[in-house]
């Protein structure tokens, strides 16, 4: 031990009393000691004194507890302080939907009960004769002043005739009064009665004895009578929440621990709202997983319990919200633009509703649109929203292909530039010559917007409102939407190559105005290829089965981060799903329901605005859409060859490509001058430009020109053999099979 002693620190405690633990130094070359107990202190600060001391033990904890000061809290209860205007106050929709629900309220219960009056005004007369006796009770008892009687017996018995005798004359005086007020009232009343029979018309009359006899009835009513007036209660509202509920719901869920209260539970919008900070160690994901058993647990329907996570304060914290009311007993919430209205596809569009009843909008410029869930979870009806959207922006060109064949998405079809409803090979190979036209136009708008000054493209190289509405470019907002489009990419013949382009659009399409809208209900590694799951920017994932589809729609991690689509019922909440914009970005909403003869209606508006903005184009204005053209400058080449011709020079070949496809080759060899007038130079130089562009036409099938001499054909020229070409076929039929086996 240690025989060199330091000066404990001065602590202000008796001295004498245990001070504190002292641990060793250890010398060079020695292991540390144990710990001894101080019990004596010095009294002289700074004096070395004998015992064993010194290392105190390292802290790791705080000096002392950090208590926030006045600003520090006050700010952090202003930062969770609620809104000082409530939401209905803020939000223009939710201040209409009150005030137009309030006016609804008012005007049906009125037209209820005025439709019903003339069974509360039988009811009433119904009563009537009891109301008469009871008046002529009262009244006959007022007059002959009963209530005096008693007194005047009790009198009458005490032996005492001068008080019987003042208390009968009192009584007479009264009655006598109210005998004359009687026939002072009655007799006057009596005269009107008869009166007004004689003099006003039986309608009056009859009203009036109506009205009497039903003063009568009220009259004649008692408390324990049925009502005259019918009520109903609403079994749809749900009882307030209360943190009790909440704190056994939870347990319930096997989440043992104390469960804290960040806020009290207050009113947000249509619902109650409770901030939660779970037991230590306990994820909100865990509760949103276990959603059902939640909802069981507090006794409440399905569909009014929403627990979401809040990552932002914590993993633990978990916001609650049950709706006052059952939105499944609830009437349809109409989609905005149901009966009126035009979309601009550069802003937002309405896409569904938040389960607190709020619109939530979509904007699908710059972006693409991944849909996925089990059958019958509502994804038809999600896409028929976006399409019905797509349609009523009449510079929105929309091509659909929607491949399951049920004719879901007719009601669109009049304003399609393409519209391909089924799921037959003739169809998949529709849907397959579609992806390679939006690869074609896609290049073509590169070309265009590349060509376009630095002041038209000022925040980098994209379409955008004003380059859209310019007609010679051509960049209007397209949206492509492949709805099911698992038939596609299953398909045997045409799915690698329909997988590969589309995987290219997602990636590259969307800055270009090309929206591509993709639906699946088999959200898995065959159906959904991973270049399209992993780069899709904007997904809706409806109820699904497991984590491997969530997170396939949704995106990687997910289901990890507690936004998961398994906690949807598909039957009682169908078309409800999670909206991710972004990984950062996600909301439960539920698409806007649109049923078929609404959207029939829909689409007929929207032909309207296009044919009044003159923007029909394709199979919508009557245009015979031909299939993209796969063919390559060997199969023409292919086409045209001389039979029984080992070779060929360019310039000759390029003459007749130019005969076989004008449009493709024609530019080729056009000249100002006819050859038969152009002087040797001139006709050199033709040759030369011919030669040179079937060159660079074959290179990338790996043909190659050279010196070929033809005797009595014009002599030595660029020209082709027949062996390469040949080649080249050999080669793209091995490609093809490649493609097609992988
Ligand atoms: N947004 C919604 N609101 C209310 N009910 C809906 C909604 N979407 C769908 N439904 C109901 O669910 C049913 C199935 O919806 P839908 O046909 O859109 O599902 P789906 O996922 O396309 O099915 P499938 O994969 O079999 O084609 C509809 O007939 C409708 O009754």
């Amino acid at each position: 031990m240690s025989t060199e002693f330091h000066r404990a620190p001065e602590t202000g405690r008796t001295p004498g009393g245990p001070l504190g633990e002292v641990i060793t130094f250890p010398r060079p070359g020695q292991q540390p000691a144990g710990r001894t107990t101080v019990t004596e202190v010095p009294d002289q600060p700074g004096e070395p004194v004998e015992g064993e001391v010194v290392e105190a033990p390292r802290r790791v904890d705080a000096l002392a507890p950090h208590r926030p000061g006045w600003m520090e809290t006050h700010q952090a209860r202003l930062a969770e302080a609620p809104a000082v205007i409530p939401s209905y106050l803020r939000n223009r929709q939710e201040f209409t939907d009150n005030a137009r629900f309030i006016v609804e309220y008012y005007a049906r219960m009125g037209a209820y009960q005025a439709t019903r009056s003339p069974i509360y005004l039988l009811r009433l007369v119904g009563r009537s004769p009891r109301g008469i006796g009871r008046l002529l009770r009262r009244w006959l008892c007022w007059l002959n002043d009963v209530e005096a009687k008693p007194v005047l017996a009790h009198a009458a018995g005490s032996g005492d005739p001068a008080a019987w005798m003042q208390l009968v004359a009192t009584q007479t005086k009264r009655t006598r009064a109210r005998r004359n007020i009687s026939l002072a009232v009655g007799a006057p009343a009596a005269l009107a009665v008869v009166a007004a029979v004689v003099l006003l018309p039986s309608w009056a009359v009859g009203a009036g004895l109506v009205a009497l006899l039903a003063a009568l009835g009220l009259a004649g009513s008692t408390s324990t009578d049925k009502p005259i007036i019918d009520r109903w209660t609403s079994p749809q509202f749900q009882r307030e929440l209360t943190s009790d509920e909440v704190v056994q719901a939870i347990e319930a869920l096997g989440v043992k621990g104390r469960v804290d209260f960040v806020n009290p539970i207050q009113t947000d919008g249509p619902g109650w709202r409770a901030e939660i900070d779970l037991p230590p160690g306990h994820l909100a994901e865990r509760v949103l997983e276990e959603r059902a058993k939640l909802a069981a647990a507090m006794r409440r329907p399905l569909t009014t319990v929403w627990p979401e996570s809040d990552p932002e304060a914590h993993p633990g914290r978990l916001v609650l919200w049950v709706a006052k009311k059952d939105p499944a007993r609830s009437p349809r919430r109409l989609w905005p633009l149901m009966t009126s209205g035009q979309t601009n596809l550069f802003e937002d569009i309405p896409f569904g509703f938040n389960p607190r009843g709020q619109v939530v909008g979509l904007n699908l410029m710059y972006t693409n649109l991944l849909m996925g869930g089990v059958p019958g979870s509502g994804k038809t009806s999600g896409v028929m929203v976006v399409a019905l959207a797509g349609a009523l922006d009449p510079h929105c060109e929309m091509w659909v292909y929607e491949m399951k064949g049920s004719g879901d998405l007719d009601p669109v079809q009049p304003v399609c530039h393409r519209y391909v409803s089924g799921d037959d090979d003739e169809h998949c190979a529709s849907g397959l010559d579609a992806l390679r036209k939006l690869e074609k136009e896609l290049k073509r708008r590169k070309e265009v917007i590349a060509a376009l000054p630095p002041d038209q493209v000022p925040k980098g190289r994209k379409v955008y409102p004003h380059l859209a509405k310019r007609k010679d470019l051509g960049l209007h907002p397209l949206l492509a939407v492949f709805d099911e489009a698992h038939t596609l990419f299953e398909h045997e013949e045409f799915g690698k190559e329909a997988a590969d382009i589309a995987g290219r659009l997602i990636r590259k399409a969307r800055a270009y105005g090309i929206i591509l809208v993709i639906t699946t209900q088999r959200p898995d590694a065959k159906s959904l290829p991973k270049v399209i799951s992993d780069n899709v920017s904007t997904r809706f994932c409806l109820a699904v089965t497991g984590q491997q589809a969530n997170d396939m729609v949704l995106g990687t991690s997910m289901y990890k981060n507690g936004v998961r689509a398994t906690m949807f019922d598909p039957k009682k909440e169908a078309g409800t799903g999670w909206l991710a914009k972004s990984s950062h970005d996600t909301q439960i909403v539920r698409a806007a329901f649109i049923e078929q003869a609404e959207a029939i209606e829909i689409g007929k508006r929207a032909l309207a605005l296009r044919t009044a903005a003159g923007t029909l184009t394709g199979e919508a204005a009557g245009q015979a859409i031909e299939p993209e053209d796969t063919t390559t400058v060997i199969d023409h080449l292919v086409a045209v060859w001389p039979t029984g011709e080992d070779t060929m020079h360019s310039v000759r070949l390029v003459e007749a490509l130019a005969a076989y496809r004008p449009e493709t080759y024609g530019p080729w060899i056009q000249t100002d001058t006819p050859v038969q007038d152009m002087d040797p130079d001139q006709v050199r130089a033709y040759e030369t430009r011919a030669a040179t562009m079937l060159s660079a036409a074959l290179k990338p099938f790996g043909v190659h020109t050279g010196q070929i001499t033809k005797r009595g054909a014009g002599g030595s020229r660029k020209g082709v053999k027949r062996a390469d070409l040949q080649a080249a076929v050999g080669r793209a039929a091995v490609a093809d099979e490649d493609d097609q086996a992988g």
